[in-house]
């Protein structure tokens, strides 16, 4: 009888879970493991509210597999020792994996696959929880995309909405004592601060699903207007979903079209602005295959000789608390804060006022970014960063400042969400809740402060050293 791993990673799903299909069909016994290695993934190790997610998606795994007659086999320590340890022990001549893109799984992956077959085990590797293979598609000139309109219009052709691989017919019923338990992976924080986080989210395929429905239902149809405002559940909330491999774009694409053929007598509703933001997900894994240092280096060298501002901790903390005296900053920080989320026009806001406002280096923004979100993932975090910094692929323009006055006029104009999330001005006049510091009452008798910085003036600081720095 012949014996595979499959070393589950960034792909906690059973269907169209190409590594496991293949391990279940070519094998007798398949073993389901995880191995959690923090220290394998260099300076951007998961913050807290991703390691949050990622107990209740192995917790659901985890459940799934029981109920087909197998467990997830957790351990925790180095990836090749332990493989290699559960290979001897197990008679596993294989392991199967779905690849991860970020710059160091790739690093330990092609290590490891070296070592393996040094040990005569055979590795099979798929593709992850992508359409395209990041270094897949190239400009005419062979060389990697630096702008997404043509990237897109590239991948759009190579992407049809055939069915997505379903669960293994034979599933994987190999349970293997000895493990290390959930909880002493020690990923839930030690105080409980996830009360928001567990209100708002269930981790796992079934929760992939469920908010896929939701979106089905609810938001698809109006989808490209709706996107812009963070009063309403108008985009699909799928990308902690997508980021830990629960859901895949093939079956997001596919479920989306039955899901609307089978409901909507009205077959106009037009999915392709939101296969477009998922193509912006691809992008930056491509962006991020091609360019591994802009994890913590501006991509355009230009800035380099930009004159942040002196790192602030004063400052950041009233950003990071949602304590600036900006409501649609502060409303976004909270929500962050509350949900472990942040709706994406909001993280435009509030990065644009950390790094154009305040001067603060973008790298301080995608810290806090990467410890507070549960879909903090680093291809998308840094480009989000560096593309409102200025500094990133396919940027906005260094003085394209983001007014938070006027986006909240704009895309919050009654101040619902402003008022969801700032207790202190539920009760504040339409008139003034967007200014609060215009009525100093106001400010005296809610609490509210008043604003950290002048947003006109600090805009102009802000484009006279960019002025500055291109010399
Ligand atoms: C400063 C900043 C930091 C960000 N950090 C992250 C991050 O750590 N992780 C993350 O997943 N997204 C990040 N984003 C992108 C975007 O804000 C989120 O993907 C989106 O808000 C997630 O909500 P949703 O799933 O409802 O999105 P939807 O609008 O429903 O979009 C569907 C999916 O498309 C992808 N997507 C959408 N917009 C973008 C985008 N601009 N760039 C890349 N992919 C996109 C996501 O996978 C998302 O789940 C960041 C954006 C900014 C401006």
């Amino acid at each position: 009888m012949s014996t595979a791993i499959v070393w589950f990673r960034r792909d906690l799903r059973i269907a169209d879970n190409a590594a496991l299909y293949q391990a279940c069909a070519d094998h007798a016994g398949v073993v389901p493991l995880y191995i959690h290695a923090p220290q394998e993934e260099g300076s951007w190790q998961p913050g807290a509210a991703s390691r949050w997610w990622l107990h209740h998606s192995l917790q659901a795994l985890d459940t799934d597999l029981r109920h087909r007659g197998g467990a997830l086999h957790l351990r925790r320590g180095a990836s090749l020792s332990t493989l290699l340890e559960v290979a001897a022990r197990t008679g596993a001549d294989t392991v199967y994996w779905n690849r991860s893109y970020e710059p160091a799984s790739i690093a330990r992956d092609t290590q490891i696959k070296a070592a393996l077959r040094e040990h005569g085990i055979a590795v099979r590797s798929f593709s992850g929880a992508s359409w395209q293979e990041p270094w897949q598609l190239t400009t005419l000139e062979g060389q990697p995309y630096r702008v997404f309109t043509p990237y897109w219009r590239k991948l759009r052709t190579l992407i049809d909405a055939s069915e997505p691989l379903p669960a293994p017919a034979r599933p994987p019923a190999m349970v293997l004592d000895g493990g290390e338990s959930l909880g002493a992976l020690d990923l839930l924080p030690s105080i409980p601060w996830d009360g928001g986080m567990r209100e708002h989210w269930t981790p796992g395929e079934q929760g992939a699903r469920d908010a896929l429905e939701l979106f089905a239902d609810d938001a698809i149809g109006d989808y490209a207007t709706a996107r812009d405002v963070p009063a309403r559940h108008g985009t699909s909330r799928l990308s902690a979903h997508l980021h830990f491999g629960e859901i895949t774009p093939k079956q997001i694409h596919h479920g989306l079209l039955t899901m609307l053929r089978q409901r909507r007598a009205d077959r106009s509703v037009d999915i392709e602005p939101y296969l477009r933001e998922l193509g912006w997900r691809e992008f930056a894994q491509h962006w991020l295959y091609h360019f591994p240092q802009v994890t913590n280096e501006h991509f355009n060298p230009r800035f380099n000789g930009f004159a942040w501002a002196a790192e602030d901790p004063e400052a950041l903390r009233r950003w990071q608390r949602g304590r600036t005296g900006i409501p649609l900053v502060d409303a976004g920080m909270r929500e962050l804060w509350h949900t472990g989320w942040m709706h994406n026009r909001v993280r435009m806001v509030v990065a644009s006022f950390l790094t154009k406002n305040l001067r603060q280096h973008w790298l301080h923004g995608a810290r806090w970014f990467w410890d507070t979100l549960v879909d903090a993932d680093l291809a998308n975090n840094t480009m989000g960063w560096q593309w409102v910094a200025g500094c990133g692929v396919d940027a906005a323009p260094y003085f394209r400042v983001f007014n938070p006055v006027s986006q909240a006029q704009k895309f919050d104009p009654k101040g619902v969400y402003l008022r969801r999330w700032l207790p202190e001005l539920r009760d504040a006049p339409e008139s003034t809740l967007h200014e609060p510091w215009k009525d100093r009452g106001l400010l005296q008798q809610t609490g509210y402060p008043a604003p950290m910085i002048d947003l006109g003036l600090s805009r102009q600081a802000a484009l006279a050293a960019y002025q500055a720095s291109r010399g």
